[in-house]
Order: C-alpha cells, then structure tokens, then sequence
C-alpha cells in the first residue's frame, strides 16, 4: 500500500481477538481463509468480511479453541497474514492481570506503553542479510487510541487511557515477587502475547493499538487468592461482550478514508534499512517484500 503525499487512505481494519475472542459477530460477507505467509502459517485461517462497509479481518491469535500458548504463537505469520491482507489499522484485543487497584477486573485500559520481557520468540522480520532498526519509543497508534478511549466513553465502558503493559513470557502466570517488581516499575497491566506482537506490526508500518481487558489482580494483593485460570476466563466472558460492542462502534470511524497516520506508524521504515543495496541477501530481499516493499523498491 502507497502512503505519498495526498493520497487517501482507504482503511482495512485487523482485529486480533485475544482469550475468549475467537469470532466476530455482524461481519456481512463473511468468509474464513487460510492465508500462507513466507514465515509460515498463522494461528488459524482468516475471518474476512465488512462492517457497515468496512473491510474487516480478523485473526483469533491462539486460534479457534485456543490450541496454541503464547510463546509458540507464530507472531510473524499472524502480523504478515495481516499486511498481506491489505489491513492498514489493527485492533488487538487482550486478557490482563491488572497491577493497580484502581483498575479492577472489567476494566478496560487503552494502554500506551510496553515492557517486552519476552526471550522465547522471533522478534523481528528482518536479519542478517537485511537488517533494519525502527522506533518502537511510542509503540502504540494515539490516533487508533483516540477513537478507541472516545468510543469506550460513549457506550459508558469503564476504561483508562494511557498506561504500561509488560509483557511475560508465560505459560505460568507471575511469581508474587514478579509481580510486586511490575508494580514498582509503575505497570498498569501484565499478559502474554502482545509482544512481539506489537513491534512487528511497526515493522509492517501497520497502525496498532491495543484494549487490555482486565481479568484479575494477579498475585500481589494482600489477603487475595492469586490468579487462576477459572478466574480469568469468568471475567473474560463479560468483558467479551463490551469487547464486541465496543468494535462495532470503533471500525466505522476507523473505517473513513483518511490521510497517512498523523502518528507516523504507516512511515516506519522511512530510514530503517541499514543494509546497503549491494550487501542485501537477495532471498531476505524476497521474503521481505511483502513487509517492506515499499522502501526496498526505492533503494
Ligand atoms: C488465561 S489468561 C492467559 C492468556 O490470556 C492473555 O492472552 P491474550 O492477550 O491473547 O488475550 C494472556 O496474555 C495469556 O496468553
Ligand atoms: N495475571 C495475568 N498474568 C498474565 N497474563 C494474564 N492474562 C490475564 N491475566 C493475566
């Protein structure tokens, strides 16, 4: 997709449904569709389809029944089934811990930071061969962050703007040492999955943003059981449904034709390539065209 100067942008909105989300209620014309990337395949087929005219794809990222943990979700093929599929602006959706009392279970929070603390995962679509560095400083859209905290506060969803994810490895949830550090660092939330997640979508030069939704307090609170699973997917079931409500009322307003991001993500990979033309691995060069076409046909 070409974002030059006055061109208008026709938005695809990519929704990754987190646990408990494997299905998007509504979408006309709807059809699944297995998508082949050149780092594999992605969790589960595509769900493609429109909302009031929008073009819509959604991915349940542990697939449909949740077969896949997330340090064995392949985040590149999730992230290059979306880019291929022409999506402009991703919505993930996620289940977290929250590490602040004033955020209680059923909370939503349009965060706007992360702390990676993820080591078991491909991070990065590019490598050796093709190497390139893009800022993940702000690794959140504020312009799908703004639509996100408005609408949230018109359907009169509890919600936060603005705050840190950390991101575990998992399986396991926190240990309550773990989880008091979080907290000393100022985190809002804790989950899983959202990096890499969010650092390859920047590398797509897709626009991301994400609805952490509270589940649970973790382990840190005094006089409280620690999380459980039963827990978790309990509140999950309600925060569901304000999930959904909460999509039908974003994508129509992320759905106008509209400039490139104010924000810069669509222009990530403006000055990101390190490696000089001559020096390039043809093979990476390949794999990598559809990620980063757009620059690598200019230099
Ligand atoms: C049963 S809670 C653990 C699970 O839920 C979150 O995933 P997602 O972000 O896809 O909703 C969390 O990060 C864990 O993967
Ligand atoms: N407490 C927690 N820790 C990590 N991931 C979570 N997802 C939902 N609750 C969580």
């Amino acid at each position: 997709m070409s974002v030059e100067a006055n061109e208008l942008i026709e938005p695809v909105i990519g929704l990754i449904g987190g646990s408990g989300l494997y299905d998007i209620e509504g979408l006309e014309d709807k059809e699944w569709r297995r998508v082949e990337t050149p780092w594999g395949a992605p969790s589960d087929a595509l769900l493609f389809g429109r909302l009031d005219g929008v073009r819509c794809v959604f991915l349940p990222r542990h697939g449909r029944g949740h077969p896949i943990p997330p340090s064995e979700l392949n985040y590149r093929a999730n992230i290059s089934a979306m880019k291929q599929s022409g999506v402009t602006d991703i919505v993930s959706l996620s289940a977290v811990g929250s590490l602040k009392e004033e955020l209680p279970p059923g909370h939503f929070v349009v965060i706007d930071q992360f702390i990676d603390r993820t080591f078991a995962r491909e991070k990065s679509f590019f490598g050796t061969g093709l190497v390139a560095h893009v800022s993940v400083a702000d690794p959140l859209c504020p312009r799908i962050g703004d639509v996100l905290e408005t609408s949230a506060r018109g359907l009169g969803l509890p919600v936060t703007r603005g705050g840190t994810y950390i991101v575990m490895e998992g399986p396991q949830f926190s240990t309550r040492a773990e989880s008091n550090l979080y907290r000393s660092w100022g985190c809002s939330v804790v989950g899983m999955t959202n990096m890499p997640e969010a650092k390859l979508a920047r590398e797509a030069e897709i626009c991301y943003a994400t609805v952490a939704m509270v589940t649970d307090y973790d382990c840190w609170r005094e006089g409280h059981d620690a999380v459980t699973v039963e827990e978790v997917v309990g509140v999950m079931m309600s925060n569901a449904e304000n999930a959904r409500n909460l999509i039908r009322a974003v994508i129509p307003v992320l759905g106008q034709g509209r400039d490139p991001c104010w924000a810069g993500c669509d222009r990530a990979l403006e000055h990101a390539v390190m490696t000089a033309p001559a020096a390039r691995d043809p093979e990476m060069v390949s794999r990598l065209t559809v990620i980063a076409g757009r620059v690598l046909d200019r230099t």
